[in-house]
């Protein structure tokens, strides 16, 4: 079949290799803003395995795949053509690749003559999601596909890792994002090995982690969690991008991060996050509604030491339309004792109504982390995040990771931001977080190469959703 400029195709039901039963669903042109660009799509249903079957006979018959926006492709002629199934540049080995439907597919670009916008596409970005199957990630993964978080001219490849037990509902995964025909989203990949999954990617957003059962200790929480950290701090450290940011969001994500980190000595310490952007954000919604103002018109909001209940949202320093947030609110006793508990405890107080933990707020808040790292920081403002402490300018113990001010220039990297004001009431309370953290990084001693470990959690703290 030729290649007609803006014709929608249909080939329902053509049997591409029968003994295979892959069928060509359909085929068609998408038309994207004034249909200054198509794109052809092919949609293969086939089971994983003989997807791999096609993969391989494709790979020794040399086709090639590439949707990266930087090797856009000259549509491939259907008539009396090869299926035209292969593996994406997946950043993975020939050998490791498996990729997921139609993003198997060579997903081939027209540009017509007029068409200049993906042209101005950047280079494409690898961003790998742990726990893809789960509830936060569901909310994410549309958001990071759609662009909103790394912007509209920035092509993404999603690699998803799940374990046996999720490859279905990965897979569903899948045919979601398929079905929402994110221009943007050129490759989605799965796997459950870290191995396979963590090459070259530029992103890693580590959210899978086992949450605690009934009964469970602490500690049995935070070894167990620990070994997946350090099995995928291994990882980075072997095959990702030798640059790549790394969020962990899976709790105890303070000491899982410190794991991961400590578990990848290639990679910069300084890449490393433990997401405390959701306690800044419920922080920002409870100052605003006590000052009866827009969210936006709160800043300089910052969560100190460890995502758990013992972090301290900090209201000393925090604005509210430039000013102040303690010459606006000026009810001291609700600022000590109702808003900082409030968000200290929020994630608790969510799951006795919802019955599960946060999960759109936390993906927005990832999204929120991520933007705040790839966009210049407003002048005078910061954000949180858990980062290495090793150098701070607020003599927190080093070798720690610890929710702290940064700022960024946008282009990944970000500076702690020096000189904020400091009191009694909220030292007192830094000092407690860090101690916590200590105690963590103690426990897990065995995992980060120290030697010693020594279990002696505080008893009174918890993660926030522990309530
Ligand atoms: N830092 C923060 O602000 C917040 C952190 N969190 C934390 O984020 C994490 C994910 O939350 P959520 O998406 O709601 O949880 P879900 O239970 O919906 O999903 C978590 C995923 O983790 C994976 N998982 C479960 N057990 C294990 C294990 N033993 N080893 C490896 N992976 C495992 C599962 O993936 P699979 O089936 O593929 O194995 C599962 O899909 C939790 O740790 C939660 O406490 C939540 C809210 C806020
Ligand atoms: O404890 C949890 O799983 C939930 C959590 O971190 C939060 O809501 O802040």
């Amino acid at each position: 079949m030729a290649y007609i400029g803006k014709t929608i195709f249909n080939i329902d039901g053509t049997t591409i290799h029968s003994n295979l039963s892959i069928h060509f669903n359909f085929a068609r042109s998408a038309f994207f803003g004034r249909g200054k660009w198509v794109a052809r799509r092919l949609r293969i249903a086939a089971h994983k395995e003989e997807l791999v079957l096609v993969q391989k006979k494709n790979r020794q018959a040399g086709v090639q795949c590439s949707v990266a926006a930087s090797a856009i492709q000259e549509p491939v002629a259907a008539a009396g053509a090869q299926p035209v199934v292969a593996a994406p540049s997946s950043g993975m080995t020939p050998e490791e690749r498996e990729c997921f439907g139609v993003f198997c597919v060579t997903y081939d670009l027209k540009e017509t003559d007029d068409d200049q916008r993906s042209k101005t596409w950047k280079k494409m970005v690898r961003v790998l999601v742990s726990g893809a199957a789960g509830m936060i990630a569901n909310h994410l993964l549309f958001k990071l596909a759609s662009g909103e978080v790394f912007g509209h001219d920035q092509p993404i490849a999603l690699n998803l890792l799940g374990s046996e037990k999720s490859r279905d509902a990965l897979e569903g995964v899948g045919m979601e994002l398929e079905d929402c025909l994110f221009p943007l989203l050129r490759e989605v990949n799965i796997g459950t090995d870290p191995i396979e999954v963590f090459r070259d990617v530029d992103w890693a957003l580590l959210i899978g982690a086992k949450p605690r059962d009934a009964g469970m200790e602490r500690a049995d929480l935070l070894d167990l969690n620990g070994k997946i950290f350090a099995e995928q701090g291994k990882a980075l450290n072997a095959v990702a991008s030798p640059d790549v940011k790394v969020l962990v969001v899976g709790n105890p994500c303070n000491t899982n991060a410190l794991i991961a980190l400590k578990n990848a000595p290639r990679i910069p310490s300084k890449n490393f996050h433990a997401l405390t952007r959701l306690d800044e954000n419920r922080a920002k919604c409870q100052l605003a509604l006590k000052a009866g103002v827009f969210y936006d018109n709160v800043s300089n909001v910052t969560i100190w030491g460890n995502h758990s209940t013992t972090q301290v949202p900090d209201f000393l320093n925090a604005r509210i339309n430039g000013k102040p947030a303690t010459d606006v609110i000026t009810d001291h006793k609700w600022l000590e004792e109702e808003f900082t508990p409030r968000v200290q405890t929020r994630g608790g107080a969510l799951i006795q109504k919802w019955g599960r933990s946060s999960a759109a707020s936390t993906a927005v808040s990832i999204a929120d982390a991520i933007k705040s790292l790839v966009t210049p920081t407003p002048e005078g403002d910061w954000f949180s995040s858990g980062v290495f402490t090793t150098g701070n300018p607020y003599g927190i113990a080093d070798e720690l990771i610890f929710s702290m001010p940064c700022r960024s220039k946008g282009d990944g990297d970000y500076e702690i931001v020096p000189d904020l004001q400091i009191d009694s009431y909220l030292y007192e309370r830094i000092k407690k977080s860090e101690n916590e953290l200590l105690a963590e990084r103690k426990c897990m001693a065995h995992l980060i190469g120290d030697d010693n470990a020594y279990c002696d959690l505080p008893e009174d703290t918890t993660l926030p959703g522990e309530q």
